[in-house]
């Protein structure tokens, strides 16, 4: 597997790539012409936020799997032109949280202080302390727009210099504003008219950017000081130009800009704009995190299992994920059995999930079981990402429910296949020694421990069947590593399940196929 790194990551992660075994091209400053004609080659490109992946990129990028995004914001990022095409996207959103809270808190300080201003002037050897007079914090009120990873440190951290902190996020609950000391604003209004000093902390959205323009100037206390650290133009530039210019606004500290990495804005040579080019995130701490966790999650990612911070799936904890990962495993099984069993189009999936799996991202797990539904038939064209896209485009109803009855387990999974005219059912379940174990196939009760090969036969129940498979796979040196038999009549039909020690020959399978009460024989591969 190729990846390439396209922007400056911390040694540690590059590092970690290489030990992986992967194959590992650093190339930063590509060209982006050099980089569409290069990108076909690559199973995963490392950025951070000036590369654009866009739909011209990924239509180069035709061995594409992981986009992996050095840092928190995913604005470069296509999501859906990725998601259609079943790449994972992954970043690092709390790497760098801590570095970009204080990189805040270092702008509100030196542009409320002039202390950058005050530093030029003094540098070129310049002594005059009349133009520089700054505002303390103390008993002033910040306004937070967001308060997510980095506006909820930057609230606790205002809070030790003595500031009122009051809050505009309409999606959070009210216990969060509780939590972080920052009394509730309902509309954005209110915080702007209340606010000596205005922070945004939002992604870079429809809704978000330009949240802060003249309308908002208009209603603002005089003097107001505002930081952006987050993306350019969640404040207006041209209407914050006004603003520093028309005396609305005292100051402006700023970290980013609509138009990255171009150093040309009219808010440079403001004299009241302290600006850094996209710094927030720049501390050895931060940037060590970042290209670490990057560096991880994409090999995790190449390797097709599921990882904690992929943009593009349910959000999971790593907690979380290492509690839910057994059941990933058990769904792609229990996926793996259908059309290995059956050759027929699909009209309906249903899952219930009872017991102790029921309190988990059950999502998660269902992406899995459509993971394991689709890869014996689409190979690797089917992932996590994709999985329920794929679902969506064959015109299958995916329905999850939480079943109350775990029957005598601490935990099912039960997944209902419904096709034109059949229902196919099998249930799995994670042993108290978190062994992954199929527990029913079509109404047939089993205990069945999955492994790499396995044959299932269906059987009239009646003697002699049994030893005749037997004896014929001994003849065909195939070793038999379990059997079980499972029938809810006698004399009716039955299940036969082996797993057995290697891959079973085409002719094997028809011999068996032949054996007089037979009825049919399937192979399955895990
Ligand atoms: N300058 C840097 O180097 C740097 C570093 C890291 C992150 N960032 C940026 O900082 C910003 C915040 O990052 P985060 O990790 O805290 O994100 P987050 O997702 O944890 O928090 C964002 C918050 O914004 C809220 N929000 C969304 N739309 C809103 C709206 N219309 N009005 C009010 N609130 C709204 C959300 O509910 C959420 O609570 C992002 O834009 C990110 O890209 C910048
Ligand atoms: O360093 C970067 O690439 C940007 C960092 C920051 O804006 C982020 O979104 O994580």
């Amino acid at each position: 597997m190729k990846i390439l790194v396209a922007e400056k990551i911390a040694q540690k992660g590059i590092d970690t790539l290489m030990e992986s075994g992967m194959e590992v091209d650093v190339k930063l400053g590509i060209t982006r012409e050099e980089l569409l004609a290069s990108i076909k080659n690559y199973d995963a490109i490392i950025v951070r936020s000036v590369t654009k992946i866009n739909e011209e990129f990924y239509e180069h990028a035709t061995n594409l799997k992981v986009v992996g995004r050095a840092g928190n914001g995913v604005d470069n990022i296509e999501m859906d032109g990725a998601t259609k095409r079943g790449i994972i996207v992954v970043n690092t959103p709390d790497a760098n949280t801590v570095s970009a809270a204080e990189h805040t808190i270092g702008l509100l300080l030196s542009s409320g202080r002039n202390i950058p201003q005050a530093n030029a002037l003094i540098k070129d050897k310049k002594w005059d302390r009349s133009k520089f007079t700054g505002v303390e914090l103390l008993n002033k009120t910040v306004g937070i727009v967001g308060l997510g990873r980095i506006g909820s440190l930057v609230a606790t951290r205002l809070q030790s210099f003595g500031m009122h902190v009051i809050a505009y996020d309409p999606y959070i609950t009210d216990e969060r504003f509780k939590k972080f000391g920052a009394e509730k604003k309902e509309t954005l209004a209110e915080l702007v008219k209340e606010s000596d000093f205005i922070t945004v902390h939002t992604p870079k959205t429809d809704e978000t950017f330009g949240m802060i323009g003249d309308e908002e100037f208009k209603i603002a206390k005089k003097g107001v000081r505002v930081v952006n650290c987050a993306r350019g133009g969640i404040i207006d530039e041209a209407a914050l130009e006004r603003a520093l210019k028309n005396g609305i606004v005292a100051s402006a500290g700023i970290d980013v800009l609509v138009d990255e990495p171009n150093p040309v804005s009219p808010l440079i040579d403001l004299d009241n704009v302290v600006i850094t080019p996209h710094l927030g995130a720049d501390t050895f701490e931060a940037q060590d995190n970042v290209g670490l966790t990057v560096a991880k999650e994409v090999i995790h990612a190449l390797r097709g299992e599921m990882v904690p911070n992929a943009v593009n799936l349910p959000t999971l904890q790593h907690q979380e994920l290492e509690s839910i990962k057994p059941y990933l495993s058990l769904g792609e099984i229990l996926g793996k059995f259908y059309h290995q069993l059956r050759k027929d189009s699909i009209n309906k999936i249903e899952i219930i999930y009872s017991g102790d799996v029921a309190k988990y991202e059950t999502s998660v797990i269902t992406l899995s079981i459509l993971k394991g539904i689709f890869e014996p038939i689409l190979k690797e064209q089917v992932n996590y990402v994709n999985a329920s896209l794929i679902a969506k485009n064959r015109g299958i109803d995916v329905i999850e429910a939480k079943g109350s009855d775990a029957l005598n387990y601490l935990n099912l999974v039960r997944i209902i296949i419904t096709s034109k005219e059949k229902q196919f059912t099998i249930a799995g379940t994670i042993s108290g020694k978190g062994q992954e174990r199929v527990v029913e196939v079509n109404g047939y009760e089993l205990d069945l421990s999955p492994s790499k090969y396995m044959i299932v036969a269906k059987n009239i129940d009646r003697p002699g069947i049994i030893g005749q498979v037997g004896t014929l796979l001994g003849v065909n040196k195939i070793n038999i590593a379990t059997m079980q038999v499972s029938r809810n009549f006698k004399g009716e039909t039955a299940l036969m399940f082996l797993t057995v020690d290697s891959d079973v020959p085409k002719h094997t399978l028809e011999v068996l196929t032949n054996i007089d009460g037979i009825v049919k024989v399937k192979f399955i591969r895990l």
